[in-house]
């Protein structure tokens, strides 16, 4: 079997689909994107699809291993997110030659089931309350919001306040009948993490996430030295050089490696491997479509140390396109209280709508996050 073309789909809400082609009539699908820098990222693939046509899509590890080691430069969030995409396709076209699910030829089930949590609030965290009541109404008990709004290197106390009043209401409303992470979304420094994190202990949070920038992880060991929450972080990181680095360091109780933006299902398989050597939890980034959900599906049901699956059914991200719509088999990613259950069919299992997904990628909007600024207008971070 040959590999004989990739085409990218840029999709609403923001995501990009990846199709490659073989001269045997397998095709396999990814979907390789870095929110806001997607033509940037097709633009990869196809520079990277120079290495593909002509070649043997079942030889994963030798592909992957040239795609990332054959240009000199190598990782960060462009050329890992190119990647992941056209690794997840091969594994879906090895799934589909074979006739099992990715999950078979990564070693098989080691859960049932797999626990899974939802986004209420939006940027700026608001009507959490409501939000998490009607999700509870479908089987949802564990959630993820922003720990906060814009906050500055060193902020006011009430902009603290007002972070802590939206977590006090949660636990004033429903008591421990539900779990939620706060997303700092490296929207906090060192300086004020230290004082939030501090004031939202009572109210026990199931981990805070990213309390600081990527770039700034020499900072994960000093913050879980002052705190009992778990500390998480991963969707800025995207090998497992990025990786190995902060589970030596120590500080991190969950890793979220994004199986579209670290290298896809190949090197995320590597690194969750890495982390049940420390101890550290495993929960995959999610909040793109339903290739990258899948693959993380995937890697949960073969990772020992996977704790909880993001996903972005109703996320405040998905304007214009919900999880399932480009896809047919919506069925097989029902959820029953809470939790998903391992896909079934061969390869990642998703059924792609093709004819949608090139009608839908004839005119794109091309997404961008917010440009936020602080009072005195300097930027933010969103
Ligand atoms: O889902 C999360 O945890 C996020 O922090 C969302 C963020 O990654 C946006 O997708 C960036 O555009
Ligand atoms: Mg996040």
């Amino acid at each position: 079997m040959k590999i004989t073309k990739l085409s990218t789909y840029r999709l609403p809400p923001r995501w990009m689909f990846l199709k490659v082609e073989t001269d045997e009539g397998i095709t396999g699908w990814g979907e390789p994107v870095i929110e806001g820098r997607a033509k940037t990222v097709e633009a990869a693939v196809h520079e990277l699809a120079d290495y593909m046509i002509g070649q043997d899509p079942s030889r994963i590890n030798d592909l992957w291993q040239k795609l990332y080691r054959a240009g000199f430069y190598r990782g960060g969030p462009i050329l890992m997110s190119a990647i992941a995409g056209i690794d997840q396709a091969l594994w879906d076209i090895k799934g589909k030659v074979l006739g099992v699910p990715v999950y078979e030829l990564l070693g098989g089930l080691v859960r049932e089931r797999i626990k899974a949590y939802s986004w209420v609030g939006g940027d700026r965290p608001a009507d959490v309350i409501a939000g998490m009541e009607k999700l509870m109404a479908i089987g949802f008990d564990t959630f993820k919001l922003n720990g906060c709004e814009e906050m500055g290197l060193i902020d006011q106390a009430k902009k603290i306040d007002k972070a802590v009043k939206t977590v006090a209401e949660i636990r004033e409303h429903f008591g421990a009948e539900v779990e939620f992470g706060l997303d700092f979304h490296g929207r906090v420094a060192a300086p004020m993490a230290r004082i939030l994190i501090k004031e939202l202990e009572p109210y026990r949070p199931l981990f805070i996430e990213e309390p600081v920038l990527a770039e700034q992880a020499e900072y994960y060991p000093r913050l879980a030295a002052m705190t009992h929450i778990p500390i998480a972080a991963g969707e800025r990181m995207f090998s497992r050089f990025d990786f190995k680095r902060v589970l030596a360091d120590g500080g991190l109780s969950i890793l979220q490696p994004d199986l579209s933006h670290a290298g896809g299902i190949t090197e995320c398989f590597k690194i969750a491997a890495m982390a049940e050597a420390y101890d550290v939890g495993l929960a995959p980034h999610c909040p793109l479509g339903p290739i990258a959900l899948a693959s993380c599906l995937h890697l949960d049901f073969v990772s020992h140390n996977a704790v909880f699956q993001e996903q972005s059914m109703g996320i405040h991200y998905n304007q214009g396109a919900e999880l399932l719509d480009y896809i047919k088999n919506k069925q097989d990613f029902s959820m029953e209280d809470g939790y998903f259950y391992p896909p079934s069919k061969p390869g990642l299992g998703v059924e792609v709508d093709e004819e949608l997904v090139k009608e839908r990628s004839r005119h794109v909007e091309d997404w961008r996050n917010p440009v936020w600024r602080h009072p005195d207008g300097a930027i933010a971070e969103w």
